[in-house]
Parts: C-alpha cells; structure tokens; sequence
C-alpha cells in the first residue's frame, strides 16, 4: 500500500482557506471540488497508455491515448459526492457509484443507508472520495461493499486523513493505495481530526 500525500502549492493554498472557520458553503463546496480536482491530477499519473494515430490537419501524429481498464468514481455520501463533482470535470466519461454512510456520533461505527453501483464495476479501476478519514471506519467499510462486488483496484482519495484512519484502511485492506492533501495530527474525543476542518458534510450543504 501507498499513501501519497499531494503537496503541490495550489492544493495547500486551497486547503488553508477550506479549514478556515470563516469560509462559507459556497465557497467551501468550490474549494473541495477544486482540490479534488487537482489531487485527481496526481491520483491518476500511474494511469495507462496506448500509442495510436492521429491525422493533424498537417500529417499524422503518432500519439498517446488511456488504454487499460475504464474508470469508476465512487462517493461516500454525502461529503464524498462533492469530490466527485470536482474529479468529473478531469475525467467526465467516468461512471459514478454512490455508498451512503453516515457515522453514528456515540460509536462512531459506520451504518450504511444506500449503494447503486455500475454494474460492471469489477472491471473498473475506482477512485473511492470521502473528504475526511477520521476513524476509517467509513472507508474500511465502503471498501468492503466494493470488494464484495468485485473490485480489485481500488484508490481512496481523501482531503484529510488522521494517522488512526490511515493505520486501520491499511491493516483491513494492504492493497488499497490512499491519496490525500494532508495528514493531520489526530483524532479528539468525538472522532473529529484535529486541526481537520469540523464537519464536512455539514460545511457543504449548510446543515447542522
Ligand atoms: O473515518 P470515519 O470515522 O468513519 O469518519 C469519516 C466519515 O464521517 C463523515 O461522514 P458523516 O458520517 O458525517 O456523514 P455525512 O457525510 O453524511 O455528513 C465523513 O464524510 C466520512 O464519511
Ligand atoms: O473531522 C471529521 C471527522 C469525521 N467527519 C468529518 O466530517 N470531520
Ligand atoms: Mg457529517
């Protein structure tokens, strides 16, 4: 397993104005997409390629196109969903599944309320989105619903990680890379990251 962490300027400057308490929705949900964006950039720099022929409207150009398996986004609803928002205007073809989850506050376990899948998803390689992996236990889960479907090659992107939730994605599933903007330094007594940025499905859609 492999966690890349996306340092590129652009991704940091974005990231400073999401954790910010002061940012609104609007321009929250803006930032998520962007940085997702721009981490995807990253995400999929290990993606394969074909040379084929192109005519120019000067003379044929021998050229690289994607080749390999066909892409899958999948988000964990509801924070996930704005990752991929963000991810579809690099790869707009890509087919989306949506896992709800939402993290009971007392546990802090996981309860899974939805899931439609492409049907061929096996044959997919996916990016699995979830802004925040605090406990991992949303992700770990999530890539279980994925595997029992089938699913071999599988990359997580996450905006933030806490070091629990990387240690447990890692312990349940070795063969799942992660990608994230950054590495926070824990987790407090309620299962949020800290510094992190609060509550992510809550800063998106305005609710409490
Ligand atoms: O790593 P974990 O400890 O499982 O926590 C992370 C999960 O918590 C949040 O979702 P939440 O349950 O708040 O649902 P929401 O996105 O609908 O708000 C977040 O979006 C992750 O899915
Ligand atoms: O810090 C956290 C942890 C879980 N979910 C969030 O939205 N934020
Ligand atoms: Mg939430």
């Amino acid at each position: 397993m492999k966690v890349t962490t996306v340092d590129h300027p652009l991704v940091q400057h974005k990231l400073a104005l999401i954790r910010d308490k002061n940012t609104g929705s609007k321009d929250f949900r803006e930032l998520m997409a962007e940085v997702s964006m721009l981490m995807a950039y990253e995400a999929t720099r290990d993606l394969e390629l074909e040379e084929t022929v192109v005519e120019t409207p000067v003379a044929p150009a021998r050229v690289k196109v994607l080749a390999g398996k066909k892409l899958a986004l999948v988000a964990i609803l509801r924070a996930g969903l704005v990752m991929v928002d963000g991810i579809l205007r690099l790869i707009p073809a890509a087919r989306v599944g949506h896992i709800g989850l939402y993290r009971d506050p007392e546990t802090l376990e996981p309860t899974q309320y939805y899931a439609k899948l492409p049907l061929d998803i096996a044959e997919r390689r996916i990016f699995l989105t979830d802004p925040m992996l605090a406990t991992g236990g949303s992700a770990v889960q999530a890539l279980d619903v994925l595997k029992e479907k089938g699913a071999t090659h599988i990359k997580l992107m996450s905006i933030i990680a806490a070091p629990e939730g990387i240690e447990r994605v890692m312990k349940a599933h070795p063969d799942v890379d992660i990608c994230v903007a950054a590495v926070d330094e824990r987790l407090n007594e309620k299962g949020y990251i800290v510094p992190g940025l609060g509550d992510a499905g809550d800063r998106i859609y305005g609710t409490k």
